[in-house]
């Protein structure tokens, strides 16, 4: 195991978001979440990465207690995100950006580390890698929704996680992109790299995923390989309302 959550709960007001929703994901795999809109996908990971404070429960990763901790501290832990809406710097270039990404030795280091020929060259690195270098120039807002996402994913991969949780990673990409954010995950996992996403596009969840969590109301209602949930009949009737 390596990231395990037990009695996660969280409430906005009336609203139950987490209902004591207890997982495991595995390390070293392909894990999805998924589930309805309104499930508790989000708050899961805004819960297990620090971005708000659950109202019970525990998260724990590789064995250590990250409860409450703030975003950095997960950070360092290992532990690298993406989000929903994108979260890039539009007024920077795409190599400005993938450089302010904040490594786990604190945003003063980044700053200073970022200045260095290693660091501009890692960069470059991951924005090759992604297949966005030729934009390595351009600013972030001049770059299309997919590519922006893959460049919130390169800054994330600068700071060298283990474990990479992704949110929507193929909200709103054309199906060309589709198909290389989908390699892309597999060869970074295939290099050592533990993920975790919350995806709502089925194709691609089955197809790159080794392990699947479905979470309904808050809770996770099954969990297993991509077989065995495809046929699932609580996902099913979670799914379509039966
Ligand atoms: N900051 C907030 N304030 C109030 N309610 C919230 C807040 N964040 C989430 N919720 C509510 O908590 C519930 C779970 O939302 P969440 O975004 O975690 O679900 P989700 O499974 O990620 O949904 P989607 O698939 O649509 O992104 C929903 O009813 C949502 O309206």
């Amino acid at each position: 195991m390596t990231l395990e959550t037990t009695g996660l709960s969280k409430a906005f007001g009336g609203v139950t978001a987490l209902d004591g929703a207890s997982v495991s994901f595995h390390q070293g795999e392909v894990n999805a979440l998924i589930g309805p809109n309104g499930s508790g996908k989000t708050t899961y990971f805004n819960c297990v990465t620090g971005m708000i404070k659950p109202d019970g429960g525990t998260v724990s990763y590789q064995g250590r207690d990250l409860t409450g901790k703030a975003p950095h501290r997960i950070a360092r832990a290992g532990i690298g995100r993406t989000f929903q809406l994108c979260r890039t710097f539009p007024r920077m270039t795409a190599l400005e950006n993938v450089l302010s990404a904040v490594p786990p030795t604190g945003l003063i280091g980044g700053l200073r580390s970022a200045r260095g020929r290693a660091e501009i060259e890692r960069a470059m690195g991951w924005l090759t890698r992604l297949g966005i270098e030729h934009l390595a120039g351009s600013e972030a807002r001049d770059l299309s929704w997919g590519q922006q996402k893959l460049l919130e994913l390169a800054g994330v991969l600068m700071a060298e996680p283990e474990t990479v949780l992704l949110d929507e990673p193929a909200g709103g990409v054309n199906p060309a992109l589709l198909d290389r954010i989908g390699v892309l995950i597999r060869e970074l996992n295939a290099e050592g790299r533990t993920f975790v996403i919350v995806e709502h596009n089925m194709d691609l969840v089955m197809s790159i995923s080794d392990h699947i969590v479905v979470f309904d109301r808050g809770r996770p209602i099954a969990e297993g390989p991509p077989s065995q949930i495809r046929t699932d009949e609580r996902v099913l009737g979670a799914y379509l309302g039966v």
